[in-house]
């Protein structure tokens, strides 16, 4: 673990996504600031793949803290959908003032998939790119999947975002419904956590 160090800024303002980075990191023994608590900015998604998304936002952090940063870009891809919400996931949820309302957003993915009729199908993967960026330049990513299915109407309360209206394959309850633990176990996270990892100890 010392190509990090003690400390690592996560480089997200969803606090969603610190509660879960933080509870996979901390059991390393790293302690976990957020880019909020630091003041860091918001920077703009301009890249077109998670990866690059999750580079840019590392990058920034790491570059203005001065410390190893962890920026994470994820988001939910519909087969029907070609992909869509995809990297604009988060931006699906937004209104004409930036204000994110995810039951909105459940309704429009839902909506998109019926308009195309029954043939198309539920299935859909969520996607997360784990960045680690150091203050002398270097960059490491990792991608994570999870394969499921989506239900409506949206079920639990738990999690964040899409999780109401996600089954993972092999599962009959949401992401919403189950346990942290449990979404820890099996998410897109926690896969590109455990290639993170796997090279942190290599
Ligand atoms: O149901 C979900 N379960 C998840 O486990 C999950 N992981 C990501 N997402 C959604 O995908 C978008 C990411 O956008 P995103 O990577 O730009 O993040 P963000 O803008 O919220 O924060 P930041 O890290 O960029 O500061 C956001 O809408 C998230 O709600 C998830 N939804
Ligand atoms: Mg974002």
């Amino acid at each position: 673990m010392n190509r990090i160090g003690e400390k690592l800024v996560i480089a997200t303002h969803n606090e969603g996504k610190l509660r879960e980075i933080r509870a996979l990191m901390e059991p390393l023994g790293i302690a976990c600031v957020g880019a909020a608590e630091l003041g860091l900015p918001d920077p703009e998604e301009t890249g077109v793949t998670f990866v690059d998304n999750a580079e840019l936002k590392a990058r920034q952090a790491a570059d203005l803290s001065g410390l190893p940063a962890l920026a994470d870009d994820s988001g939910l891809s519909v087969d029907a959908l070609q992909g869509d919400p995809g990297i604009r996931s988060a931006r699906w949820a937004e209104d004409a003032d930036g204000n994110r309302d995810f039951n909105r957003a459940m309704k429009k993915v839902w909506d998109a998939v019926e308009a195309r009729g029954e043939d198309a199908g539920h299935d859909a993967h969520f996607v997360c790119a784990l960045s680690l960026a150091w203050p002398d330049g270097r960059v490491e990513s990792f991608e994570g999947k999870v394969h499921g299915t989506l239900t409506w109407p949206p079920r639990g309360d738990k999690g964040f975002g899409y999780d109401p209206m996600f089954i993972a394959r092999g599962m009959d309850r949401t992401f919403a419904e189950i346990d942290p633990d449990q979404k820890h176990a099996i998410s897109h996270r926690a896969d590109a956590f455990d290639k993170l990892v796997t090279w942190l100890k290599s």
